[in-house]
């Protein structure tokens, strides 16, 4: 990027420890209010009251079976589907029909036949297959009101609502269910350099956070409402961040009714002129700066500020690890608040390597979990991201340093391995292979 108005002045005060920031993030927001959500959207949402039957369900009696409706005992008159049955009078029915007034049972179409009686007249009689006694009384009826009565509890409020839940809520006439309230997120990245295609020529860069940023926000409870592309620029900047509404930002696409975006993540543009950019634009909206800068490495330059209206700007610096370690010490905490829930666990295992102390700098390192340990992975440059891809989460290496097989806090990724499962034998893996077998031996089965 191009450096800003202020360039010399990019280093920051970094007031919190990595402890403090995932605090003061933690703190920094309330859950929140529920809202509606339609059927369509309601997968992956949170109930946030009882779902309780409206009526009966099924709210009619209906048929089980393809046959007839009957009433009394057999040979029947037939009656017009549909119609009020006496007594030795049937109907025709297919399954899921409404039972017509005076049904008592219905007869399988294998287990009656149609013939004509003495006046020539079709009359229904029980066939040669029909088990003796049938049709019993109830037989093949689906009764109204056999799944749930009126006002039952078919979902407790704080159920997790996957496909099966809301084809109930569906089932039982609900267009939309109540949810827990999840912040609506609009991303902003930064850098006149950053290129979306294709092999970026000198002096550019590829686009990486459209890729690691939206999963991410999702996995910590947010929904991705908008996402724009914006240069280096002062106006750029402040008119991004102004216009927090979550309505996608491309020219020609603004919608007044969307709602404000409850938090807007950028990235990029921390280290020079866009923290002055940030900052003017906080400062101009009148909010404060929660967190400025973090005292960890990689992601120092993260910052969180707060808008008088309960908004809040997330600033992620652009080197894409350190975006991704501002994301998890910063970001997560903030969702999980906004979200109602606690903060991600950290699981603590043996460090598989000994750190010396680094004054006053926690280090946030993508680690691979080898032999029930946590040990670095290898491509973790700020700038890198072959380490992510192979990681399992992060570890926290406290600025004293660690010794080897001390405990360390991790925190899991999101498409990482469980971390607190127990160590799998590496035959868990399934595979067979000869010992002459040419390619080389995957020993990743022991990684567990
Ligand atoms: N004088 C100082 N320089 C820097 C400091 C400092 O304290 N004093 N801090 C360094 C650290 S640490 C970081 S991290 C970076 C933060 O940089 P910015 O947030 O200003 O980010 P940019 O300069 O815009 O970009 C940094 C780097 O990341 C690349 N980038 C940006 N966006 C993307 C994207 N969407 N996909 C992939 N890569 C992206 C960009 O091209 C740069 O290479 O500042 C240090 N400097
Ligand atoms: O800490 Mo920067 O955040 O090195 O990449």
């Amino acid at each position: 990027m191009t450096p800003g108005p202020q360039a010399a002045d990019s280093h920051h005060a970094l007031r919190h420890s990595w402890a403090e920031a995932r605090a003061a993030a933690a703190a920094a927001a309330g859950p929140l209010p529920p809202s509606s959500a339609p059927l369509a959207r309601a997968s992956g949402r949170t109930l946030a009251g009882d779902l309780v039957a409206l009526r009966d369900m099924p709210h009619y009696a209906s048929s089980a079976m393809d046959g007839w409706a009957v009433s009394g005992t057999g040979p029947w008159i037939l009656a017009e589907p549909g119609e009020p049955l006496h007594a030795h009078q049937a109907s025709t029915i297919v399954t899921g029909g409404a039972l017509p007034p005076g049904a008592r049972a219905v007869l399988r179409r294998e287990h009656g036949e149609v013939v004509p009686d003495d006046d020539g007249l079709p009359h229904l009689r029980l066939g040669p297959a029909a088990p003796p006694g049938s049709p019993s009384g109830g037989a093949d009826i689906r009764p109204a009101g056999e799944e749930a009565r009126e006002g039952e509890v078919l979902l407790r409020s704080g159920t997790d609502l996957g496909p099966a839940q809301v084809a109930l809520a569906a089932l039982a006439g609900y267009d939309e269910v109540p949810v827990t309230g999840r912040p609506l997120v609009k991303l902003v990245r930064t850098g006149g350099e950053v290129t979306e295609a294709g092999l970026p020529g000198p002096g550019r860069v590829r686009d990486v956070f459209s890729y690691l940023i939206p999963p991410l926000v999702e996995a910590y409870g947010g929904i991705l409402a908008a996402h724009e592309k914006i240069g280096d620029g002062a106006d750029e900047w402040a008119a991004a961040l102004a216009d927090t509404s979550s309505a996608s930002g491309a020219p020609g696409e603004h919608d007044d009714d969307a709602p404000p975006a409850d938090v807007v993540i950028t990235t990029g543009g921390t280290g020079l002129g866009g923290s002055d950019y940030f900052r003017a634009t906080v400062a101009e909206l009148g909010g404060r700066l929660l967190i400025d800068g973090v005292a960890m490495r990689p992601g120092h330059p993260t910052v969180l500020a707060e808008l008088p209206d309960g908004r809040f700007f997330l600033g992620l610096p652009g080197n894409p690890l350190a975006a991704v370690v501002g994301l998890v010490t910063v970001g997560e905490p903030l969702f999980a608040a906004l979200c109602g829930r606690e903060p991600l666990a950290a699981v603590e295992l043996p460090s598989g390597e000994a750190f010396e102390a680094e004054l006053k700098r926690t280090r946030v390192l993508p680690f691979r979990r080898m032999y029930g340990m946590a040990s670095p992975a290898t491509g973790i440059g700020s700038g890198m991201l072959r380490g992510l891809a192979r990681a399992d989460g992060f570890m926290v290496v406290p600025p004293h340093g660690l010794e080897l097989a001390q405990p360390v806090a991790c925190l899991p990724l999101p498409w990482g391995r469980t971390l607190d499962t127990p160590a799998k034998p590496a035959a868990a893996k399934g595979r067979r292979r000869s010992v002459a077998a040419k390619e080389p031996v995957d020993w990743s089965g022991l990684d567990a």
